[in-house]
């Protein structure tokens, strides 16, 4: 089998609204797949269909063969799935927390032992297993939450807005962790509306006000819907920056947490 998510004309209406619109798409497995597309077009709604939590208007889908409507139970474990909220218990401690995710999974305790151990090194949380959640930054949460996501070694991770809210730094180390998982096999779908890190994905769905504009690799889609080069300027002044329009075509602002160096930072 070589899908992984196999979605075939996705519609959710909501009342006369329609929220996703005959949205089909593959993913391969293994392959990191990117749901672009600015907020309120449709991407939580369709990860809530893919989880089985909303019934789709009409349409099906498949993961790793099985039907998403018929076969939920089937599914759920191997299925990871991490919120946009992060779906953490901030008065527990980093532990308490992968102990709570483990026992909703039924991790054998020797083995709980053995991931636990796995997961707070790949989340760079070694060591600080005993903090209260609540004390921790963006960056700490956004990995814890991730671990108790995988806890239970799911084959499909659903990441919905993963990076909301968390600084550069923080963006580039979950990335790193996001190929690492793929490697070992894991397919991943994420939502995000960052231009650079659907830049990331193997393949990337464009999501606008329920449709699918475009599907594509990353490479493919910026090589049909622009024509000429594209330029990247990192500037501390959004207007120094625009100044230097009419050099381009056309300039499309994104603006980004400071980062605590500034090294990268270019005038
Ligand atoms: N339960 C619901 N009832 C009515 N409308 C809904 C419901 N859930 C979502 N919607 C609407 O459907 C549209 C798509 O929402 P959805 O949350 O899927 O978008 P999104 O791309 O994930 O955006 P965001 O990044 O803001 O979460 C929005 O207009 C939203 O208001």
């Amino acid at each position: 089998m070589e899908n992984a998510i196999e979605i075939k004309n996705f519609t959710k209406l909501f009342g006369e609204f329609v929220a996703v619109n005959n949205v089909s798409f593959d993913v391969k497995r293994g392959e990191v797949f990117g749901f672009l597309g600015p907020n309120g077009s449709g991407k939580t709604t369709v990860i809530r269909m893919i989880l089985g939590l909303l019934n789709p208007t009409s349409g099906s889908g498949h993961i790793l063969g099985y039907d998403i409507m018929e076969d939920r139970e089937k599914l759920k474990s191997r299925i990871g799935y991490m919120s946009q909220k992060f779906s953490l218990y901030e008065e527990l401690t980093v532990e308490e927390n992968l102990d709570f995710y483990g026992g909703v999974y039924c991790i054998p305790k020797n083995k709980l032992k053995e991931k636990k151990k796995e997961i707070l090194k790949m989340a760079d949380l070694w060591g600080k297993e005993k903090l209260i959640v609540s004390n921790l930054s963006g960056g700490w949460k956004q990995r814890l939450a991730l671990g108790c996501s995988i806890i239970h070694e799911p084959e499909i991770l659903l990441l919905d807005e993963p990076t909301g809210g968390v600084d550069p730094i923080a963006r580039r180390q979950f990335w790193e962790i996001i190929y690492k998982l793929s490697k070992k096999g894991v397919t991943i779908l994420v939502t995000t509306h960052y231009m650079d890190e659907a830049e990331h994905c193997n393949s990337i769905g464009f999501l606008y006000y329920g449709n699918i504009l475009s599907l594509d690799t990353p490479n493919n889609m910026k090589e049909k819907i622009i024509d000429g080069n594209i330029v990247e300027i990192k500037s501390d002044s959004t207007l120094k920056a625009i100044e230097r329009k009419p050099t381009l075509e056309d300039v499309f602002v994104f603006l980004v947490e400071r980062e605590k160096s500034k090294k990268e930072v270019t005038k």
